[in-house]
């Protein structure tokens, strides 16, 4: 009997409709669907992600919250964990990341998962996630992710943009001075009971040029910050931006490397910034530069700025990133985790930090917050506005005097005649609202009919199974 297979149960006796009971989620294999609440049950729209006051707003579930299993790694702000626990998830948050084999095996069982950057989601991770739906970047880079593998697969995957720029940015500004006036080292040698006071190769920061390479949030932010100081500020991004303040956009890479005192990187992980800063690029540099990266690891070549600093070619480097960065605190930074390891961290006025660019109180909470509230929008309505993966599709709320309706979630591959074939099965029934659009290859459909029972929910569902085009069909009531 199919019903058994795709848990939707039979119209019960007691003539109710049967709407309370019904859901159907699944990717490829309807045993992987995910049963519902035996009770009906509308609540309130929680205050977290509410949005304008909706007085009547239902707000759908698409099964019981208890059944809904998050894992969260990389110690996920309390903000962001009470948000999902206010919903009756079940959350289970580890302070670490973890390795690959323990990932998959952890990765099975959950329909979301919050990640920081450390995680690595793989396809070859992914493709244990039969009951994935969803991911959560607790942070603003999504390199981490098979984003493309995701989307084929009806995973959305959300992220915080902007919300720890800031933090990045004051970060970077209290790096300049530290390098300029090499402070780390003189703080060093006074721990060590060393007083050792020199001027040589010390500078103010007033009147040099700051060169930022990547224009966006972190380096738009940063620009303001370094003017305020009487920085000059130079930027070079492969877009057109406007410059705040005075800054001014250079035509290329190496414009911004020969005309700049500081260097500082604010790019994503992709192919074209793989080692964007390698031998060529630290010999375009002025002599004693100082170069600075808050990226990602893979974007400097770790080896030529060892042998660049060891030359004096740069007179000091500030790093809060490296290619392979240890999965827990506690674990040590040393050669056997990047082969340079002990070389580095002999060098003069070199500051190494451990990724903590976004790690204020303020950073966390925000991004706690953020992608809490996306993730609990997508599992309970389907809204994709934010997603970085899937094209963003949202409907207004289904009202507590539609009883009877459903929302239909339909994310199948976009090729033609997929639509025509889809509203010929809504069409049996009364399509209130509907969106759709696509993002490449995946295409995300939202529908909410009305007048629905239980008997059609399953077939619905079933025909919407059946058509070739699918990659997962959501039913939520
Ligand atoms: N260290 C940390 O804790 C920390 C915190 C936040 C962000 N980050 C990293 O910093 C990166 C930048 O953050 P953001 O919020 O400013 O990102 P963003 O997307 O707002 O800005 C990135 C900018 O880089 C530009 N860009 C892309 N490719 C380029 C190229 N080849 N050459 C020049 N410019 C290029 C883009 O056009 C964009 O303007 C993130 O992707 C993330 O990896 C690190
Ligand atoms: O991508 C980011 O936001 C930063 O690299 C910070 O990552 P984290 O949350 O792992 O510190």
């Amino acid at each position: 009997m199919p019903t058994a297979a795709l848990n939707i149960p039979e119209r019960p006796a007691n003539g109710d409709n049967g709407l309370s009971r019904t859901v159907s989620n699944s990717r490829h294999d309807p045993a992987n669907s995910l049963s519902t609440s035996p009770q009906l049950s509308f609540h309130s729209p929680q205050a977290s992600y509410a949005g304008p006051p909706k007085v009547s707003a239902k707000q759908l579930r698409p099964f019981q919250s208890q059944d809904v299993k998050i894992l969260l790694l990389e110690n996920v702000n309390l903000a962001g964990q009470e948000i999902l626990k206010k919903q009756g998830y079940q959350v289970e948050a580890l302070k670490s990341s973890l390795p690959e084999d323990q990932l998959i095996e952890k990765i099975q069982d959950v329909n979301v998962i919050g990640i920081r950057s450390k995680t690595q989601l793989s396809a070859n991770v992914l493709k244990h996630a039969k009951n994935l739906i969803v991911i959560g970047c607790f942070c603003i880079g999504t390199n981490q992710v098979d984003l493309q593998y995701a989307a084929e697969n009806g995973i959305a995957v959300f992220n915080s943009p902007f919300s720890n720029s800031r933090s990045v940015a004051e970060l970077m500004i209290g790096e300049i001075i530290t390098l300029a006036r090499q402070m780390a080292d003189r703080s060093m040698e006074m721990h060590n009971g060393v007083w050792n006071k020199v001027s040589n190769g010390c500078w103010e920061v007033r009147g040099k040029t700051l060169g930022i390479v990547g224009y966006g949030h972190v380096g738009a932010q940063l620009s303001v910050l370094a003017e305020a100081m009487g920085m000059r500020v130079i930027y070079y991004d492969v877009i057109n931006l406007m410059g705040l303040g005075t800054a001014q956009q250079v035509p290329n890479l190496e414009a911004l490397l020969s005309g700049a005192d500081f260097v500082t990187l604010h790019v994503p992980e992709i192919e074209e910034t793989k080692n964007m800063i390698g031998e060529k690029e630290l010999s375009q540099m002025r002599n004693g530069a100082y170069l600075l990266n808050a990226s990602r690891g893979s974007v400097v070549d770790i080896a030529a700025l060892i042998a660049a600093m060891k030359s004096g070619k740069i007179a000091g480097a500030a790093l809060d990133v490296y290619p392979n960065e240890p999965g827990k605190n506690g674990e040590h930074f040393n050669s056997q985790l990047n082969a340079w390891g002990e070389e580095l961290r002999s060098l003069k006025n070199l500051i190494l930090t451990p990724h903590i660019g976004g790690s204020t109180e303020e950073a966390q909470s925000a991004i706690g917050v953020e992608v809490a509230d996306a993730l609990v929008n997508y599992v309970n309505f389907g809204t994709t506005t934010g997603a970085v993966n899937m094209p963003e599709v949202t409907l207004r709320s289904l009202t507590l005097d539609e009883p009877n309706h459903v929302r239909v979630i339909y994310i199948h591959r976009n090729v033609p005649g997929v639509l025509r074939r889809v509203n010929e099965i809504l069409g049996d029934h009364n399509v209130d609202k509907q969106m759709t659009d696509s993002r490449g290859e995946v295409a995300y459909l939202m529908a909410d009919i009305s007048n629905v029972n239980v008997s059609e929910i399953k077939d619905l569902y079933q025909s919407l199974e059946d058509l070739g085009s699918r990659i997962r069909t959501r039913v939520l009531y």
